[in-house]
């Protein structure tokens, strides 16, 4: 599942952002990937131990705890610290690649498995030519470009690239998510079970059924957590 989420940060939280982003000092983005992705990695990012980092990530991270359809459509157990990119000039890109399985956290105190990668735009889609997001998927390329403040989720296990930005340029926060819910197609049924049952409440209020329903929805969660 693909989906996309606007104004997942506020305005005030992304005029920080940038500004912070003004002083920031640019480093090879192949830093962080694994050795299939850094053949075809060509863009730059924050160095992990950047202060400006610490200080998005802090932003990035509240804010992705406030968003309760992201929440649900992720339902994340371990959020490994996202970073920061910028694509710039008229070759930066990301060739198709694949995200590693495994990751550890900076300190090295767990290890995150990649079930849902994202991707939080952080400057506007007229800053820029290119540089969109497409992700492999059954039914064809899903190619993405959002505006600011909007994040978009997709399978980690998705073959993805991104297409060189030819004018301006693009900055975005991208992250690697360990899911409750391993299985993609699980945490689907889960999204979409609890959506539906956000629009019984609205339209019946607390019925019998939506109880039981809410009780499965959450005995399925049980099942199928980790
Ligand atoms: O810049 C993006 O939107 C995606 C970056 C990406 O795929 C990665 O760093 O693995
Ligand atoms: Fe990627």
């Amino acid at each position: 599942m693909l989906l996309t989420l606007p104004d997942v940060l506020l305005e005030n939280e992304l005029t920080t952002i940038r500004g912070l982003l003004k002083q920031a000092q640019w480093v090879d983005g192949r830093h962080t990937a694994g050795i299939q992705a850094a053949q075809v990695k060509n863009n730059q990012q924050l160095a992990e131990q950047d202060p400006l980092l610490a200080n998005i990530r802090g932003i990035v991270l509240q804010a992705l705890h406030r968003d309760p359809l992201f929440f649900s459509a992720v339902l994340p157990d371990k959020i490994l610290p996202p970073f920061v990119n910028r694509y710039s000039g008229d070759t930066n890109h990301y060739g198709f690649h694949v995200d590693n399985a495994m990751r550890s956290m900076p300190d090295g105190s767990a290890r995150v498995r990649a079930d849902v990668s994202a991707t939080l735009f952080l400057n506007d889609p007229d800053d820029y030519e290119g540089g969109e997001l497409v992700v492999q998927d059954v039914f064809g390329d899903q190619r993405v470009k959002l505006k600011a403040g909007a994040i978009v989720i997709y399978p980690s296990s998705s073959v993805h690239a991104v297409t060189p930005v030819t004018r301006g340029e693009r900055l975005a926060s991208f992250m690697f998510i360990q899911s409750m819910v391993r299985d993609a197609a699980h945490r689907r049924m889960l999204f979409e079970m609890d959506m539906a049952l956000v629009r019984l409440r609205q339209q019946h209020g607390e019925t019998p059924e939506v109880v039981q329903l809410t009780g499965i929805y959450h005995n399925l969660l049980r099942q199928w957590a980790l």
